[in-house]
């Protein structure tokens, strides 16, 4: 019998990981990570994000077993990618960044040869319920060639949860998806997340990663620049935007002592000023000062992009230190 004690508390823990691709008469040995430290809890919705190159697939390719590691342990549902290489693949389900379709199948059969890969006993499976689930119910005697692209990653979803795994990675699921489709595969992430599912996705989509992860880890030249509940993520940028439409056009927007200022569509502009240092009011007055008379105003509190620009660029609204 299972019971929650027997559970354990990361599904996926890495720690110390460290990847050198080799190099080749061409091209010299790549460092592609490390010394990656990495937990993920078991039964969140744990956003990857970084820019290209960073080391995302590397990290997501060592966790599936189709890239060997350097140095360091990984763990998938306790179990150790080394001493338990198998065990540790079974726990895991992974959706590749690209499609990949098997031209020879239908979606259904498609669903029967990744089961009886994973060795899942015929009446255990259940490839009608995860087409069900993913809404290729009418598409299941298909040829694979004839579903749109939306359709072939809503398969590889279904493919890579044939064996009912604890865990599924995505990588970058909507690279490249149209707005409802990937509604949808949110939606459906969400509802086996609840179920207990736990998810780690990686996306560009910095959005989203705020909208959907509970926790978000931000890996930049393979190093994890931060990891932590998405909500204390976005605190640690203290700064607030005042988006100002001048009332006439102006040729550039002001300059305003001690604050940052951008230049925004249709002749907006936005100032930047820290919490705690500043106040909207003190900002409209500095821009009335400027000579520039004020249409309207807006508000915005920080996103990911801000934090994912402070953290991994440093802060471009901080001044930075006088060399004196
Ligand atoms: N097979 C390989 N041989 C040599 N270098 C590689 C190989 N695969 C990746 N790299 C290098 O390792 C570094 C990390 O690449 P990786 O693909 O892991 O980054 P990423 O964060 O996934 O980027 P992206 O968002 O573009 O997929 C990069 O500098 C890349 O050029």
């Amino acid at each position: 019998m299972t019971s929650s004690a027997d559970l354990p508390d990361f599904a996926i823990e890495v720690r110390g990981l460290k990847k050198t691709y080799a190099g080749s008469k061409k091209a010299p040995p790549k460092v592609a990570l490390k010394g990656v430290d990495l937990v993920v809890p078991r039964g969140s919705l744990f956003g990857l994000l970084g820019p290209n190159g960073a080391g995302k697939s590397t990290l997501i390719n060592i966790l599936a077993g189709v890239v060997n590691k350097s140095e360091g342990e990984v763990r998938i549902w306790g179990r150790d990618i080394d001493a338990q290489p198998r065990a540790a693949r079974a726990a895991l389900g992974v959706v590749p960044q690209e499609i990949v379709a098997d031209v020879f199948f239908t979606p259904r059969e498609a669903l029967e040869v990744q089961a009886g890969f994973y060795g899942v006993p015929r009446g255990e499976r259940r490839s009608d319920e995860l087409l069900a689930a993913l809404g290729l119910s009418d598409k299941a005697n298909a040829y694979v060639r004839a579903l749109s692209g939306g359709m072939k990653r809503r398969l590889m979803v279904a493919k890579a949860l044939v064996h009912n795994p604890p865990v599924l990675i995505l990588d970058e699921p909507t690279a490249g998806v149209d707005v409802e489709l990937r509604r949808q595969l949110w939606e459906y992430v969400r509802r086996i997340n609840a179920e207990g599912v736990t998810i780690l996705l990686t996306t560009h989509y910095l959005e989203e990663a705020q909208e959907l992860c509970d926790t978000i880890a931000i890996v930049n030249r393979g190093e994890v620049v931060v990891s932590e509940p998405t909500a204390t993520l976005l605190r640690r940028l203290d700064t607030r935007n005042v988006v100002v439409t001048p009332d006439a056009p102006l040729p550039a927007p002001p300059a305003l002592r001690g604050l940052q200022v951008a230049a925004r569509p249709n002749g907006a502009f936005a100032v930047t000023y820290r919490l705690g240092e500043g106040t909207v009011e003190q900002v409209l007055a500095a821009v009335r000062a400027a000579g520039v008379g004020i249409k309207d105003i807006a508000t915005e509190d920080p996103d990911l992009e801000d934090v994912f620009l402070a953290l991994t660029y440093g802060d471009p609204s901080r001044p930075s230190p006088t060399a004196d």
